[in-house]
């Protein structure tokens, strides 16, 4: 293990005219990441995503719980970790005023590297992310993704084993993002820890090797993405319904059963509740959710019972559950309205 971490807390404390306040970022976290890894920590804004990477990257310390990385103590051997790490904050830490040669050969002597040494490995880095077309441009000159590959240059220039990474893609375009991925993917193959913040379903999804899904200072869910889907289940039915006289003019069938579900939500997540391969029902306004293993064997059966009972649908469809649907089984919000 590269990381382990036990009952992290960070509790910030801001004094203002109007008095003092206390906001409990991380509540208590224990974490294992192991060596070699791509792990993701997602979760929505305001989750504690980078105060838990702050603190594991020795630029805060925690209120309490403790830490080894790289192995060293985090509380007592701060500048041993420092020595081990790169860490990317979501700002980049590019000069504006410099090109990536001039930002990387800073960062490669500020961390101990012999003049020769860091030509070596700046040359390497400017390669490695292509940069080396516009190595002497000034950074305020750069794309959004040109800028954001400086950045990450500049956490690895010094070779550390462990790199962190806080919400590496927020704000790139499509095309961008995928490049960055393959980056990332390559710095695993060349053997570094990667530590990635992020509040991206696809982006846990494709990238991490095991992720923990963080919500109010708190992991609520921890494993691989296949995994923590499959725990909910492996498919989801999502049906629209019709209610009131829409749902009684339109209705397939009729009938006592009918009268008594006819486009209420609740009676309609009641009757499929009981169903055999329904494994949870939830229902958001007049969205139903249906999880289950094996929909599509499932869904003619479901459809049936809808019929049967005079269930008016608007739509329906048949997907691969999410890590949002993760997200909403653990914390009954999704993690796209959450933060
Ligand atoms: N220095 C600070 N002083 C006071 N409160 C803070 C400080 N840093 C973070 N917080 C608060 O702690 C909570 C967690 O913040 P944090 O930045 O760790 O979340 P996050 O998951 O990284 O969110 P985002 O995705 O928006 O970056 C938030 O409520 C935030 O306002």
């Amino acid at each position: 293990m590269i990381i382990t971490a036990e009952g992290l807390k960070k509790t910030f404390t801001t004094r203002s005219r109007k008095g003092s306040q206390t906001v409990e970022a991380v509540k208590g976290i224990d974490l294992q990441v192991e060596t070699g890894e791509i792990f993701g920590v997602l979760g929505p804004n305001g989750a504690g995503k980078t105060t838990t990477m702050r603190m594991l990257s020795t630029l805060i310390a925690p209120t309490s719980g403790t830490a080894r990385v790289a192995g060293h103590d985090l509380t007592g051997e701060a500048s041993q970790i420092r020595r081990k790490i790169g860490y990317v904050s979501q700002a980049g830490g590019v000069d504006d005023n410099n090109g990536a040669r001039a930002n990387l050969m800073l960062a490669a002597r500020i961390n101990g590297l012999g003049r020769a040494q860091a030509a070596e490995r700046v040359d390497a880095m400017l390669s490695a992310f292509e940069l080396a077309e516009f190595a002497d441009r000034p950074g305020r000159t750069l794309s959004g993704g040109q800028k954001r590959r400086v950045a990450i240059a500049l956490g690895l220039v010094h070779q550390p084993p462990l790199l962190f990474l806080d919400e590496p893609t927020t704000g790139l375009d499509p095309q961008n993002r995928a490049n960055l991925w393959d980056q990332i993917r390559l710095l695993r193959s060349s053997g570094t820890t990667v530590l990635l913040s992020t509040h991206y379903l696809d982006e846990a999804d494709a990238l991490c090797d095991r992720l923990a899904i963080v919500d109010h200072g708190v992991i609520v869910a921890e494993g691989t993405a296949a995994a923590l889907k499959r725990e909910v289940a492996s498919d989801v039915v999502t049906l629209r319904i019709g209610s009131g006289d829409a749902a009684g003019s339109a209705r397939a069938g009729s009938g006592d059963v009918a009268d008594a579900v006819e486009g209420v939500p609740a009676e309609v997540a009641k009757l499929l509740e009981v169903q055999p391969y329904t494994k949870e029902v939830r229902v958001d306004g007049d969205v139903l959710r249906i999880y289950l293993d094996d929909g599509e064997h499932a869904l003619p059966g479901l459809l049936r019972v809808l019929e049967e009972a005079g269930v008016v649908l608007r739509s329906i469809a048949l997907d691969r559950a999410t890590l949002d649907d993760v997200f909403l089984h653990k914390t009954g919000r999704s993690l796209r309205d959450a933060g």
